[in-house]
């Protein structure tokens, strides 16, 4: 029996509303409800000092759902909404939560929380996937979805078939990259990856309401991004880019869990503070073993287009330096460039809007010498063995 909304809403109206409402039904807190085939997602509005409280509400509505006939999974997201211009770093409630990673991940005792690898996977752990590459920041706002899509539309115009997946549980731009805004179909129990320039495009944002940046806890953020890895119909790909949220949190953990990573590649701005994080998102990816395919520097200068002035805005050279003193590859610099952030904003990001322009093959050559690394490089290693400590 196909499941509605309105069948949601009945068992929503037994749940505690967070506000005055009579329930959670009836409350302007809960999202728009989307259910796609037996899997159905929703979330509640609240703010991050109050996220710990409305907890109960969510588990209670979680619990809810899920006993309505012919549902099989319920994801309920806590969302805050994005103050204006702000970038969206987890928030505190969820850093308090993040599981944390054992010191001796290989040493983990038997029976320890480590979730097994997705059922039926084979080569990258999703059918038909030769490699999986998750880009990476260690802080937000220096331009790695940018990277991550201009450098999958790169891939593609190599000839290759490329995925993005959208992994940026605390603000997905994809959706808003590529103008994407509709639901993607359900075949049986895997979702269709919407299809834009030519790339098989999954995102969270195409799941819950855009607009939104969510509070998200560690488990919400493995069942997710688990069901975006393994539940959607990738079909034969050459390489899976994927977008990760910005930090070294919960994402970072599960995707190195789940999947066989080919590798990380790290954008940083040139600024000191912008690389010491990328330091960081380095040491985190080595932890667990997924290897460092490079380094990108984002934003490294500034060619005026009137008087054609050379600019190196925040420094510049800096990442290459890093990447040489972490023994890392180095892929290449984009610059900032106004061109660059105005096409991702009107959805075709500019290897797809002007493919002859510098900038585009500012970006073609970091894709070649990032296929050049995988294609020639060490096999992708074996998913590590990680303790969740809660
Ligand atoms: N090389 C560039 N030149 C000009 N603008 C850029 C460049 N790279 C990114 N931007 C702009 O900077 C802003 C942030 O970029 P983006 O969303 O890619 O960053 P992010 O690191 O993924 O951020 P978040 O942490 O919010 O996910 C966007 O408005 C984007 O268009």
């Amino acid at each position: 029996m196909a499941v509605t909304e309105e069948d949601v809403r009945r068992a929503l109206s037994t749940v505690p509303a967070p506000d005055d409402a009579p329930s959670l039904a009836a409350s302007p807190a809960l999202s728009k409800i989307s259910v796609v085939g037996a899997r159905v997602i929703f979330s509640i509005e609240t703010t991050p000092e109050r996220a710990g409280s409305v907890e109960s509400i969510r588990r209670a509505a979680e619990a809810a759902v899920k006993a309505v006939p012919g549902v099989s999974d319920v994801l309920v997201a806590l969302t805050a909404e994005r103050a204006p211009g702000s970038s969206t770093p987890p928030p505190p409630t969820t850093r308090h939560q993040s599981p944390m990673m054992s010191r001796g991940a290989r040493d983990a005792p038997a029976g320890a929380a480590a979730p097994a690898r997705p059922a039926g996977s084979s080569g990258a752990g999703i059918p038909g996937v030769k490699h999986i590459v998750a880009v990476a920041s260690g802080k937000g706002g220096v331009g790695k979805s940018t990277t991550a899509a201009n450098v999958a539309l790169a891939l593609k115009a190599q000839g290759l078939r490329v995925g993005l997946m959208d992994a940026d549980v605390y603000g997905p731009s994809v959706p808003t990259l590529f103008n994407l805004h509709s639901k993607p179909e359900v075949e049986g129990r895997m979702m269709k990856p919407l299809e834009a320039q030519g790339l098989k495009i999954m995102s969270i944002g195409f799941l819950v309401d855009a607009g939104t940046a969510m509070i998200w806890r560690g488990p919400m953020v493995m069942s997710a991004l688990t069901q975006m890895l393994t539940e959607v119909s990738w079909g034969e790909l050459d390489i899976l880019v994927v977008d990760m949220p910005p930090g070294t949190g919960d994402a970072q953990l599960t995707m190195a869990q789940r999947v066989k990573l080919a590798g990380a590649v790290i954008v940083s701005t040139p600024q000191d503070l912008a690389l010491a994080d990328a330091r960081r998102g380095v040491a985190m990816f080595r932890k667990v073993d997924v290897p460092i395919l490079g380094i990108v520097e984002n934003m490294s200068y500034y060619d005026c287009p009137n008087c054609g002035h050379h600019a190196h805005l925040f420094g510049h050279g800096g990442a290459r330096a890093e990447a040489q003193a972490m023994g890392t590859p180095f892929l290449g610099e984009v610059p900032l460039a106004l061109d660059i952030r105005s096409t991702s904003d009107s959805g075709a990001p500019i290897v797809a809007s002007a493919p002859e322009s510098e900038y585009a093959k500012a970006y073609g050559r970091i894709a070649e010498a990032l296929w050049t690394r995988l294609s020639t490089g060490a096999p992708p290693r074996a998913a590590p063995r990680i303790v969740i400590e809660r």
